[in-house]
């Protein structure tokens, strides 16, 4: 069962310093998700920046230019780095504050370590230069990479005592996490290309005769490039109508936090289906005015409630 926290443990100088720098990361990197994340009372908001500079931090591992034996090797390191974390081996002291961080969030909320242990193995999936030839492949990667992210999450949001279905609520957290994760996807398709990667399952990308891959603002010659995407925009979909169940299942803040990290997700997803070509040109964004637009609504429970009718008609 997943308890809610209520009063996490006083924090000392150190510690509040450790969070600080994590939190500078969030703003600083986190273009979409720290909207959310805003949204959140201090204990979780903390938390939550502690789990964004570490999983940004496995991340940058995997997406820079050192070959792929060292980036091997820095993951690691920063698994060993977590199993001290778990062991509670990590002072106050540390010189390394997203591990001061990490470890005191640990100790304030259940936070289901090991979804750590899973992005690295994602990221690690990613240095090996893996590619996918069915979505259930793409999808293992993804619940590494993503759904283990909104488990974790979980972990600091805990759910409301007494919510009915409230034991699928780790379910519900991996399934957005895919959803944002395809998502993802479908916007970075040229930049990945461009990086020597392809996500997209071979078996989609030979239905829609995209098999030659994206190298350039044009989809590939005779393809139906606009099919693909618009078969994976539904898919996605999908995948936020069941992934948004976990709603009604929060607090109040946790879930506007969700509501607005998913809600600006969405909002890039309608933006692809609209000019699927878009992603081979740039990297669709929202402006600023939007996202904030996204998150105040996430504050207002619009989504939640929403979510809760349609639950009620069983039309979810
Ligand atoms: C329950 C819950 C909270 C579920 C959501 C889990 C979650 C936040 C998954 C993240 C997956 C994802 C698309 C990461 C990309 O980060 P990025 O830094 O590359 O994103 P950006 O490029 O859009 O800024």
């Amino acid at each position: 069962m997943i308890r809610t926290v209520e009063s996490p443990p006083p924090v000392s100088a150190p510690v509040l310093a450790a969070y600080g720098y994590c939190e500078t990361v969030t703003g600083q990197q986190a273009r979409n998700f720290a909207y959310g994340i805003r949204l959140l009372p201090t204990a979780k908001r903390r938390a939550m920046s502690a789990l964004y500079a570490f999983s940004r931090r496995v991340d940058d591992i995997g997406d820079g230019a050192l070959d792929g034996e060292i980036k091997s090797a820095r993951l690691e390191d920063t698994r060993a780095l977590l199993t001290r974390v778990r062991a509670g081996e990590v002072e106050e002291d540390d010189t390394d504050p997203v591990a001061v961080a990490l470890a005191h969030a640990a100790k304030a909320f259940p936070i289901p370590l090991g979804g750590l242990d899973e992005l690295i193995d994602g990221v690690l999936m990613d240095v090996r230069g893996e590619t996918y030839e069915t979505w259930d492949d793409l999808k293992t990667y993804c619940r590494c990479v993503a759904g283990a992210i909104g488990r974790l999450s979980l972990g600091v949001f805990g759910t409301e005592p007494g919510a009915r279905g409230g034991d699928r609520a780790p379910e519900y957290a991996d399934t957005l996490g895919l959803a944002l994760q395809l998502t993802n996807i479908l916007r970075d398709v040229r930049e990945d290309a461009a990086g020597g990667r392809t996500y997209l399952p071979a078996d989609d990308l030979a239905k829609f005769g995209c098999s030659a891959g994206f190298d350039g603002p044009q989809p590939p010659e005779g393809s139906d490039f606009a099919g693909l995407v618009h078969f994976e925009v539904r898919r996605a979909r999908a995948l936020f109508a069941e992934g948004y169940r976990l709603l009604p299942l929060l607090d109040r803040r946790s879930g506007a936090c969700v509501a607005a990290m998913a809600g600006i997700y969405r909002r890039l997803l309608d933006r692809i289906e609209r000019d699927p070509e878009a992603v081979l040109r740039g990297r669709v964004s929202l402006p600023g005015r939007e996202k904030a637009y996204v998150a105040v609504r996430g504050l207002s429970g619009l989504d939640t409630r929403h979510v809760s009718r349609l639950a009620g008609r069983r039309q979810l």
